[in-house]
């Protein structure tokens, strides 16, 4: 039977990305982590489009109103939550977690989960661009994946 392995190729997507202002001084290194993985993949910088919205809670909502407009072939969700300064902490993370699944089932718009969720400031400066990597990059390289993986099943 067939294997579905998508490309690292960027080229011809269009590609949406919403990031949470709260914990700008993280999130702000994610995007740019994200735009680097898109452009360096071939993603036309024309083809990307950003939305700032509060929090890691408001991103499932601008992520369905742009994968509503059919313009895109894979949305990030972009974020921040570190759990040393939030007391509602498990609910941010949940429901933004819940709402990005949600939204990419309900619309068929592939939506990577882009959300740093960590026990304090140190762990979530080592995701944005230091010892482990910017998860921002990473969630650049998985909605190429995902949309050409969709393009390839049809
Ligand atoms: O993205 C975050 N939003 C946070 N809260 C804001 C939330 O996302 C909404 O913007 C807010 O509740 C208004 O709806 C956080 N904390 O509360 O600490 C956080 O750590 N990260």
């Amino acid at each position: 039977g067939k294997t579905f392995e998508a490309q690292l190729i960027g080229t011809d997507l269009k590609i949406a990305v919403v990031v949470g202002r709260f914990n700008e001084f993280i999130t702000s290194k994610l995007l740019d982590g994200a735009l680097d993985g898109l452009k360096r993949h071939g993603v036309d910088e024309n083809s990307i489009d950003v939305a700032w919205v509060p929090g890691a809670f408001e991103v499932p909502f601008i992520a369905k109103q742009l994968a509503e407009t059919k313009k895109y072939d894979a949305i990030i969700g972009l974020g921040t939550v570190i759990r040393g300064s939030t007391t509602h902490y498990d609910y941010v993370c949940n429901e933004s977690a819940k709402g990005i699944a949600n939204v990419s089932l309900t619309t068929n718009v592939p939506v990577i989960f882009g959300i740093v969720t960590t026990e304090n400031i140190e762990q979530a400066i080592e995701r944005a661009g230091t010892k482990s990597g910017n998860k921002g990059y990473d969630s650049a390289i998985s909605a190429i994946e995902m949309a050409n993986l969709q393009k390839m099943i049809g």
